[in-house]
C-alpha cells in the first residue's frame, strides 16, 4: 500500500478562459489535505479531474494506488472506497424523497452502515420522508454529507463541505469529520474558504492560485515559518549598514508611521539573521491562514504579469 491517496503527476487542462497546471500533487494517506485558495482557482475543476468527470489534456492521476484512465468512473471497485462531495448538489434528484435516495446509494456501496446513517440523520435532524428539492440549501448539504459519511470510504473528497451550513452544523460537521479520521486509515481531500476549518481539520495545505500550486506545506509548520517583524524607522535609519529588505524569507514590506513592517517565511533563518546583524524587533505578529494567503496571490499574480 502506497502512502500516497491521490496523486496528480503532469496534470494539465486547457480551456478557452482558464488553464490549470501543470499540477503535481500529492495528497499524504491518513492525513487532511485542505485545498484553499481565490474564486476559481481550479479547486472544483482539479476535484472533478481526480474523480474522472473532467478529463485532464495531460497528465496521470493516481487514486488509491490505482491509476485513474480516462473512462474509467465504471471502475466500481475503485469508486467503492472513495467518497464524492460535490460543490453543488445534483439539481436532477430534486424530486426524489431522502429515504429514496439513500436507498439507491446502498444499494450501490457494499460498505453502506443503516445504523450511521439514521445517527447521522439524528445528529444532522434531518427529515428522511422530504424531498431532496423541498430542503433548504444547509438541509440538503447535511444529508448529502450524511450519505457520502455512511459507507464508510477510505478516502472523502469533499468540495466546500461547508456552504451552506448554520453555525451549529458546522460544528457537528468539525466533529464527524474528526471521528472519521479516528477510525483507521483515512484520507480526506477538501476545499474550503473557512480559514477557521483549515485551522480545526487539515494537517497539511495545498496553495492552489490562477490553476498553479503555489505550494504544499504542513500546516503547524506554515503558520510558525510566517511572521511578521516591525522595526521602529528610526532604529533601521541609525544603522544605514544595513539593508533590512535583505531578511531571510522576505515576502513583503510596509512603511506604516515611524514603524516598518517585514513579512518574511522563513521566521528561523531571519531570527538568526536579526541576531546576527544585531538588530531588534519593535514587535513581532503571527501571521494568520488568510494573510498568507493573500501574500502568495499577490506574489503569483506579480509574476504571471511579469512572465
Ligand atoms: N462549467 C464550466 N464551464 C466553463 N468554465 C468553467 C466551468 N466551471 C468552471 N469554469 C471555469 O474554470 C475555472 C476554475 O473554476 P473552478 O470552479 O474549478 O474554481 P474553484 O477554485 O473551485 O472556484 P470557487 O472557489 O469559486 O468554487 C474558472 O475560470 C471558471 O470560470
Amino acid at each position: 500500500m502506497t502512502d500516497t491517496a491521490v496523486r496528480l503527476s503532469g496534470v494539465k487542462l486547457k480551456r478557452p478562459h482558464f488553464q490549470l497546471g501543470p499540477i503535481d500533487l500529492e495528497v499524504p494517506r491518513g492525513c487532511v489535505t485542505a485545498i484553499v485558495g481565490p474564486n476559481g482557482s481550479g479547486k472544483s475543476t482539479t476535484f472533478r479531474m481526480i474523480l474522472d468527470v473532467t478529463k485532464p489534456d495531460e497528465g496521470e492521476i493516481e487514486l488509491l494506488g490505482e491509476r485513474v484512465e480516462p473512462g474509467s468512473s465504471s471502475d466500481t471497485a475503485l469508486r467503492q472506497r472513495i467518497g464524492y462531495l460535490q460543490e453543488e448538489s445534483l439539481s436532477h434528484e430534486r424530486g426524489f424523497r431522502a429515504s429514496e435516495k439513500a436507498g439507491f446509494v446502498s444499494q450501490w456501496y457494499s460498505g453502506w452502515d443503516v445504523n450511521r446513517y439514521q445517527e447521522l440523520l439524528r445528529i444532522f435532524e434531518i427529515d428522511p420522508s422530504m424531498k431532496l428539492g423541498k430542503m433548504s440549501k444547509g438541509m440538503r448539504r447535511k444529508f448529502d454529507l450524511a450519505v457520502v459519511l455512511a459507507h464508510n470510504p477510505e478516502l472523502l473528497i469533499l468540495d466546500e463541505p461547508s456552504s451552506g451550513l448554520d453555525p451549529l452544523a458546522w460544528k457537528q460537521m468539525i466533529e464527524l469529520l474528526h471521528r472519521y479520521m479516528d477510525d483507521g486509515d483515512r484520507t480526506i481531500l477538501l476545499s474550503t474558504h473557512i480559514i477557521e476549518e483549515v485551522k480545526r481539520l487539515a494537517d497539511y495545505i495545498v496553495f492552489l492560485v490562477q490553476g498553479r500550486v503555489l505550494g504544499v506545506y504542513e500546516k503547524d509548520e506554515l503558520l510558525s515559518s510566517w511572521l511578521g517583524y516591525f522595526f521602529s524607522e528610526q532604529e533601521l535609519a541609525a544603522r544605514a549598514d544595513i539593508r533590512i529588505e535583505a531578511m531571510p524569507g522576505k515576502q513583503s514590506l510596509e512603511r506604516m508611521t515611524g514603524m516598518v513592517k517585514i513579512t518574511t517565511d522563513k521566521a528561523v533563518e531571519a531570527e538568526e539573521w536579526l541576531r546576527q546583524h544585531g538588530i531588534t524587533a519593535a514587535g513581532k505578529q503571527a501571521l494568520e491562514l488568510d494573510d498568507i494567503l493573500e501574500l502568495l496571490v499577490d506574489r503569483q499574480r506579480l509574476l504571471t504579469r511579469h512572465s
